[in-house]
């Protein structure tokens, strides 16, 4: 069995810093703990990626591509399915190693979460690679301060 959680959350909110916290974390308490970078625009973060969907496809790619000539939404969605449409590539990179702990930064398109499947298919994924997930939805702390707008944004992840 291997562990994963699936940080999502808002542009912003706080995903990545989260990953590299818990990376620090971990480490002082003598543990391993992995990330991978699911966003294909991500510019900078603090920890260094067992897996980097950058290497696989960037946001500039599908933007910059003369046929394709995707705006920022739809290249990022553009940049999950080809990851999807890879998956072998995305299985070997996170190799088969047990009791595994993984952190997935995710993107923050929230397109992503509601309109489209593609997150439920990386779920069901990472489920047949023998990972036991969680979501761990990051949201900043001032829209909690709206019980009914936060609730409905749980409904949604869930
Ligand atoms: N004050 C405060 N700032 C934070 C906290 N967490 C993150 N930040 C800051 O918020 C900014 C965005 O944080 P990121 O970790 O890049 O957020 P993200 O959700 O990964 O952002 P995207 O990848 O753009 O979706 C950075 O400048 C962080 O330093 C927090 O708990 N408190």
């Amino acid at each position: 069995m291997r562990y994963a959680q699936l940080v999502v959350g808002p542009a912003g909110s706080g995903k990545s810093t989260y990953c590299s916290t818990i990376v620090k974390h971990a480490s002082d308490a003598k543990r391993i703990v992995e990330v991978v970078n699911l966003d294909p625009a991500a510019e900078h973060f603090d920890y260094e990626p067992l897996v980097d969907i950058r290497e696989l496809i960037h946001l500039d790619d599908a933007m910059e591509d003369d046929e394709l000539q995707f705006g920022p939404n739809g290249g990022l969605v553009f940049c999950v399915e080809t990851l999807l449409e890879n998956c072998d590539w995305l299985e070997e990179q996170l190799g088969d190693v047990d009791d595994d702990y993984l952190l997935f930064d995710c993107p923050g398109q929230i397109e992503l979460y509601t309109h489209l499947p593609v997150m439920r298919k990386l779920v069901d994924l990472l489920q047949k690679w023998n990972f036991r997930i969680c979501v761990v939805f990051m949201v900043d702390s001032q829209f909690m301060i709206d019980g009914a707008n936060c609730a409905r944004d749980f409904v949604r992840v869930e």
